[in-house]
C-alpha cells in the first residue's frame, strides 16, 4: 500500500517543513510514501476565498489518482483514537487498497466537490489548525499507526 499526502502549496515555515519531512522519512520505513504539492491559489484571490477554494479544488481533484482511497483531513470529519486509525489502516491494507491518499486543504479549506471525493473524512480534533500544522499531525499519526501495525516500538 502506497501512502501519499496531497497538500495545497509548499510549507512556508521551515520548522513545520522539517517535521513533515521527518515523518515522511519514518513512514517510508514501512511503505512507499510521498508528498504531492498542488498549486495554491494566487495571493490576489485572498479577497475571494470561494474562488480561491474552487481553484485549489480543481488542482486537487485533477491530481488524485482515480482509483485512490481518499482520506480528507476535515475538522467536521470523524474523530478517532490512534488505535482506531491503525485498525482502519490495517483494514485498508488487507482489503487491497493500493493508493491511500491523505488530503489536507489549503488556507481556505476545501470545496464540497473535494468532500464528495473523499472516502473518509478524518478530524484530528474539534480545533482548527493551520494547514501546515494539520499536515504534520496527520503524518505523525500515520507513522504511529504503521509502527503499530508492524509491531515495532514508536521511534522517538
Ligand atoms: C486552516 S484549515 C481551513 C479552515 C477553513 N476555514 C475550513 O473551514 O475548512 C486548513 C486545512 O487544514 C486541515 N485541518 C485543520 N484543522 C483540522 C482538524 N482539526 N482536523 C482535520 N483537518 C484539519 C483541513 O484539511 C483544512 O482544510
Amino acid at each position: 500500500m502506497r501512502v501519499t499526502f496531497f497538500v495545497v502549496g509548499k510549507t512556508k515555515s521551515a520548522h513545520w517543513d522539517a517535521l513533515a519531512h521527518d515523518y515522511g522519512e519514518r513512514i517510508r520505513r514501512f511503505v512507499p510514501g510521498s508528498i504531492q504539492v498542488v498549486r495554491e491559489a494566487e495571493p490576489a484571490l485572498a479577497a475571494n476565498p470561494e474562488l480561491a477554494r474552487a481553484r485549489e479544488a480543481k488542482h486537487l481533484l485533477a491530481a488524485l489518482p482515480a482509483s485512490a482511497y481518499v482520506v480528507l483531513l476535515d475538522v467536521a470529519g470523524e474523530v478517532v483514537s490512534s488505535e482506531a486509525l491503525a485498525e482502519k489502516m490495517r483494514k485498508w491494507r488487507d482489503t487491497g487498497v493500493r493508493d491511500l491518499c491523505f488530503v489536507t486543504g489549503g488556507h481556505w479549506g476545501v470545496t464540497e466537490a473535494v468532500r464528495q471525493r473523499a472516502d473518509w473524512r478524518w478530524s484530528l480534533s474539534k480545533l482548527t489548525f493551520t494547514h501546515e500544522m494539520a499536515r504534520v499531525l496527520a503524518a505523525e499519526q500515520v507513522y504511529r499507526a504503521l509502527a503499530r501495525l508492524a509491531n515495532v516500538p514508536y521511534a522517538k
